[in-house]
């Protein structure tokens, strides 16, 4: 428990604010009850009872973006309402919740629940009296919410290029190792919806374009290879630069016959239009599609060792293991 606390901070915000609010709100539900005022004490209810099953939510199926962006709503709508029924003095709670619907929701969904707010609980303020009081406290809620509006949008570009850095490979700007292996675990687990088929790429003798024309012009060659195989791809397809000069496609194709027309499809293509400072340059291609493995790592070693094959066929080739 402490550790998905810890790991996801989220999760952390939703147990804090639900908890707090819910003990503070639940204590003042009581008083209100006993002393009968039904009204105050049935909305303080439905708040505690609302905010408690966000929080249910969020740790039973963990998924925290989906709770947070109900409770900033959530909270957003009983600010309106607290502002309604105590007037200036839910204003304490209106500065928590434009705050913190940032740190719970999506960018687009806190901006949108806590511009209303903000435009409603101003309206009642200044509905039931315009004194300095009241519109300095409007003031100082357009302050709150534009601030954290605009750090929640530095931190959502800054994440934004934080997982580009992450994901993609520098040189060629397709998704690096890491997607790969995340989208491979990713198919298997989605087997039952479809088949996949993985297809190995490794340039044929490129470390001659290394040495005679220098790094360079390499790194050259495996850009335009990556615009190439781009190009290629079909609905569903993916395509990876594993490292090095080795590439990887991820298909969605019924069988070997697929996969290895598919292989064919873009090796003609490689050979055709990727030309070198030293003229066209090919490519060997191991296919396989996934049979029974648990592991990427046990079908991509199946794809592998088909490559091995078409390398050893000089390349140029392609070879797509048999089902097992
Ligand atoms: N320019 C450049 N070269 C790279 C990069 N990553 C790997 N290489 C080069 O790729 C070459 C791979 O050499 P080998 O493994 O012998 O492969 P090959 O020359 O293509 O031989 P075969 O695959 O057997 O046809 C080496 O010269 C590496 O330096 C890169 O990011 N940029």
């Amino acid at each position: 428990m402490i550790s998905r606390l810890r790991n996801d901070f989220r999760l952390t915000i939703i147990t804090l604010l639900g908890s707090v609010s819910s003990a503070v709100i639940g204590s003042f539900m009581v008083w209100r009850l006993l002393r009968g005022d039904w009204l105050l004490g049935v909305f303080d209810a439905a708040v505690v009872v609302s905010v408690m099953a966000v929080v249910r939510m969020a740790w039973r199926d963990g998924h925290t973006e989906r709770a947070g962006a109900w409770m900033a709503v959530i909270n957003s709508g009983f600010g309106i309402v607290a502002g309604l029924v105590l007037g200036a003095g839910a204003s304490g709670w209106i500065y928590v919740i434009l705050m913190t619907s940032f740190y719970l929701a999506p960018l687009r969904v806190a901006a949108t629940a806590g511009g209303l707010l903000l435009v409603c609980a101003s309206a009642i303020l200044l509905w039931r009296d315009v004194g300095p009081n009241h519109i300095s406290t409007m003031v100082t809620w357009s302050l709150v919410y534009g601030f954290s509006l605009a750090f929640a949008r530095r931190a959502s570009k800054h994440r934004d290029s934080l997982e580009a850095l992450a994901s993609l490979d520098p040189l060629t700007g397709i998704p690096n190792r890491g997607m790969l292996e995340a989208d491979l675990q990713q198919a298997i687990l989605r087997r039952q919806g479809g088949r996949f088929g993985v297809l190995v790429l490794d340039l044929d003798r490129f470390k001659a374009v290394n040495d005679t024309f220098g790094h360079a012009a390499g790194d050259a060659v495996l850009v335009d290879l990556a615009r190439l195989l781009r190009e290629e791809l079909r609905q569903g397809d993916s395509v990876y630069r594993f490292g090095g000069e080795e590439f990887v496609m991820l298909l969605p194709v019924g069988s070997e016959g697929a996969l290895a027309r598919a292989g064919e499809r873009v090796r003609a293509a490689v050979e055709t239009h990727l030309v070198g400072p030293g003229g066209p340059i090919t490519v060997a291609i191991g296919g396989a599609m996934l049979s029974v493995e648990r592991d990427w790592q046990d079908w991509f070693a199946r794809a592998d060792a088909s490559l091995y094959l078409a390398k050893r066929a000089g390349g140029n080739t392609v070879h797509v293991a048999d089902p097992l």
